[in-house]
C-alpha cells in the first residue's frame, strides 16, 4: 500500500484531523515560512498525535543541534532534509541521532536525478523546485522525468499532490509514499474534507 504523509501540522485541531484520518507518516515544519512550528509546540503537537503516526522534522539549512535535539526528544522520528543539505550534515545527524533521513530531491530537470548512490539516506522525496521557497508552494513537477531514474532507496513523491491528481500520481510513478502540504489545505488551513478525499484517493482500489 502506498504510503501517506500530511505535512505541516501547526494546532492541535490539525492534529485532530489527521489522527482521524490515520495517515503513515505526519509532518511539522521547523523550516521559516507560515508552517513553521516551535520545538515546544511540536512537542505539544506530538503529544496529541496518534502514536502508530510517524512523526516528521521538515528542516531547510537548519543548525545539525535543532534537528538532533528534537530527534533525541522523542518529538519527532524522521528528518527530511529540504535544502539542499551536504553529506557532511547527514553524516553528522547519523553520528548524533537515530532518527532515520528523508533527502529531499527538489527536481528542476534531469540532473536532478543523478547519481543517487552518492546520498546517505532512508529515503527520497521528490519535490518541485520552487527556489529560495524550498518547499510546501502546491506545484507539480513533470512526473515523466522519473521514468528511467532507478532510485536506491524508497522514495515518497510531494509537490503540488491534491485529492483530484494524486491517484494518477501513483499510478504514473509508483512511489513508496506520497507527501501534501497546499492540497489538503483552504485558505491556509487544513481542511478535514481535502484530507479524507486525499487519503481515500490513496487507498481506494489498492490491494493490500
Ligand atoms: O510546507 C512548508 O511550508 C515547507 C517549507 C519549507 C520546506 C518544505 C516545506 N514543505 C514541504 O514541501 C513539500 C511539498 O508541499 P506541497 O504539497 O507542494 O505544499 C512537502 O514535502 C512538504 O513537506
Amino acid at each position: 500500500m502506498t504510503k501517506i504523509k500530511l505535512c505541516g501540522l501547526r494546532r492541535l485541531e490539525d492534529v485532530a484531523m489527521v489522527n482521524r484520518a490515520r495517515p503513515d507518516y505526519a509532518g511539522f515544519v521547523f523550516a521559516p515560512g507560515k508552517r513553521q512550528v516551535t520545538a515546544d509546540e511540536a512537542e505539544i503537537l506530538r503529544q496529541q498525535l496518534d502514536p502508530a503516526i510517524a512523526a516528521v522534522g521538515v528542516f531547510v539549512k537548519a543548525p545539525v543541534e535543532e534537528a538532533v535535539a528534537l530527534a533525541n526528544r522523542g518529538i519527532i522520528q524522521l528528518i527530511q532534509l529540504h535544502g539542499d543539505e551536504e553529506e557532511a550534515y547527514v553524516k553528522e545527524l547519523r553520528w548524533r541521532t537515530k532518527a532515520s533521513i528523508i533527502r529531499v530531491l527538489r527536481v528542476r530537470g534531469p540532473e536532478s536525478l543523478r547519481d543517487l548512490d552518492r546520498y546517505d539516506c532512508d529515503y527520497f522525496l521528490l519535490d518541485t523546485f520552487s527556489g529560495n521557497a524550498f518547499g510546501g508552494v502546491g506545484r507539480t513537477f513533470d512526473h515523466s522525468l522519473l521514468r528511467q531514474v532507478r532510485f536506491p532507496r524508497p522514495f515518497f513523491l510531494a509537490g503540488g499532490l491534491d485529492p483530484e491528481n494524486v491517484k494518477a500520481a501513483i499510478e504514473q510513478v509508483g512511489p513508496y509514499g506520497v507527501d501534501t502540504s497546499s492540497g489538503i489545505e483552504t485558505a491556509g488551513r487544513k481542511d478535514e474534507t481535502k484530507i479524507r478525499a486525499f487519503v481515500s484517493a490513496v487507498r481506494k482500489e489498492e490491494k493490500p
